[in-house]
């Protein structure tokens, strides 16, 4: 599937528990009967596979058992690979899952914002930060990532290759940052935060893999960690004041909601500390899948002439329409583009979210082991999305399974993109927005084609890896 990585062989396969007998009634198993995935070494455990092998590595785990052990060092964690089995993660038995070892690990480096806390004040925190994703929300902001996106191609050279990559990911930083702090924004600070924001995003997904005693090396890696994220802090900081002095209830924005939001008990506004490590949050999470997910979508079109052809001519039927109001009702209404939205569908199909990571707070049953509290689990929506048992070819870029009509429909709960249960991607239906909005605003006036000699590879700094070296040229339509 990932042609640099060679093959780990699986061990057994054991079938999906949702078609085993009720395993009331058997013998519970203990987390000692887990299976361990193969290849750990001493002192490592799966460490080394992980950092040299890790998507061909989760692939395999679903071939070893519904719930496989693997080890990071000598700590183990219990990944959960069948699908109903992580719905029941999120959800029957949800109650006893918080987060896990991946975010306990960001809270030195992001704070305490919704994407790390947990308990009362993560359902507070989450309240007020859902105000700002509202449909209406939504569709004020589509028009202006349209106008945008056409804005940063438009000194775009026919034949002169473009960094796709660079370009989705300065979009989406300057489109996150308007759902903060619509224009309220210092002038300067956007550059910054996209300069910023890929450090930290690369520590935040490498930092919690590795020993916390990694976090207190003198090694260069970890220094440029820190460095950025003070940095970010600061910028933060900044932009939240310009905010405040220029006009708090903003237009309905996340600073807005947060600036406004009270203590239930005690009636005081937010402390500062916790603003801001809110706003840090939402831009990880707001800038952190739309780049990587578009540019897949884009070298997979180039590969694929009949597919690119058949989505432009879909946008190019409502291009003639380009009135910012259409670009609205197509990219939130899902019937619109069908052809598209697959596209897109596809793209995050195949390009996923490595690992997501919980940890009991109770003794719970879970595929007919009993866990006690305090184990560390996790699922990858990677491994689950190129799972071949839930769809045929799954290495293959099709996005004509996604139509009406096809003979495949993704076994429930085994395309959870977005997450699912409490925690699950506050952002999910305003990053399906952005990303059909940018491909019909792109795919309006280019077509983005591969030269022959470029070579792209899978970098695991992304929390859905990205394609490194993806130049494409640029033609006008
Ligand atoms: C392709 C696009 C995206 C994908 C695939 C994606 C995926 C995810 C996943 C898998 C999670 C973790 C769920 C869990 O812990 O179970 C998550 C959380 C989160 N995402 Fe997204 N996301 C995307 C876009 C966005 C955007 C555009 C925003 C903000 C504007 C955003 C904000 C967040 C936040 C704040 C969290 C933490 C939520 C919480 O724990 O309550 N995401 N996302």
């Amino acid at each position: 599937m990932h042609p640099a990585e060679p093959a780990i062989p699986s061990a057994q396969w054991w079938g999906s528990p949702a078609a085993w007998p009720d395993v009331k009634g058997w013998r519970v198993h203990t987390i000692e009967d887990v299976p361990t995935a193969p290849g750990a070494l001493p002192g490592v455990g799966h460490l080394h596979l992980l950092a040299g092998r890790r998507l061909r590595f989760l692939e395999s785990l679903p071939g070893v058992g519904p719930l496989v052990r693997i080890r990071l060092g000598t700590a183990p964690v219990y990944v959960v690979t069948d699908p109903v089995l992580v719905h029941q993660v999120q959800s029957s038995k949800g109650r006893s899952f918080g987060r896990g070892k991946q975010f306990e690990r960001m809270i030195p480096l992001l704070g305490h914002g919704v994407i790390t806390s947990d308990g009362e004040l993560y359902h507070r925190q989450r309240r007020v930060i859902q105000k700002a994703f509202t449909p209406a929300h939504i569709e004020r902001h589509v028009a202006s990532i349209h106008r945008r996106t056409k804005e940063s191609c438009a000194d775009w050279k026919p034949g002169r290759p473009v960094d796709v990559l660079e370009v989705m990911k300065a979009l989406s930083v300057a489109v996150t940052a308007e759902t903060l702090f619509s224009n309220r924004l210092p002038e300067g600070v956007l550059a910054q935060l996209h300069r910023v924001l890929p450090v930290i995003e690369r520590a935040a997904v490498e930092r919690p893999m590795l020993p916390k005693v990694v976090d207190r090396l003198p090694l260069p890696y970890v220094r440029r960690g820190d460095e950025a994220m003070a940095r970010m802090r600061a910028l933060v900081d900044e932009a939240v004041a310009a905010c405040r002095e220029r006009s708090p209830e903003g237009g309905g924005d996340v600073v807005a909601h947060l600036l406004a939001a009270r203590d239930p008990d005690t009636g005081r506004p937010l402390a500062d500390d916790l603003i801001r490590d809110e706003v840090i949050a939402m831009l990880i999470g707001g800038v952190a899948n739309v780049p990587t997910t578009l540019s897949w979508a884009w070298y997979h079109l180039a590969l694929r002439p009949g597919a690119e052809r058949r989505m432009l001519a879909e946008i190019a039927g409502i291009a003639g329409t380009a009135e910012p109001g259409h670009a609205v009702t197509t990219s939130t209404d899902p019937r619109a583009l069908p052809y598209t939205r697959a596209v897109m569908y596809e793209a995050m199909r195949l390009h996923s979210v490595q690992l997501v990571t919980q940890r009991t707070t109770a003794a719970v049953e879970l595929g007919g082991f009993m866990l006690p509290s305090g184990t560390d689990t996790a699922y990858s929506q990677h491994s689950l999305h190129t799972d071949p048992r839930f769809c045929r070819r799954p290495e293959a870029f099709s996005p004509e399974r996604w139509l009406p009509g096809s003979d495949w429909k993704p076994p429930r709960h085994s395309f959870v993109p977005f997450g699912g249960g409490r925690f699950k991607c506050i952002g999910d239906n305003f990053a399906v927005a952005e990303m059909m909005a940018t491909l019909v605003a792109v795919g309006g006036s280019w077509r983005l084609t591969l030269r022959p000699d470029t070579r792209v590879r899978t970098s695991l700094r992304e929390p859905i890896p990205g394609p490194r070296g993806l130049m494409l040229v640029p033609e006008p339509i």
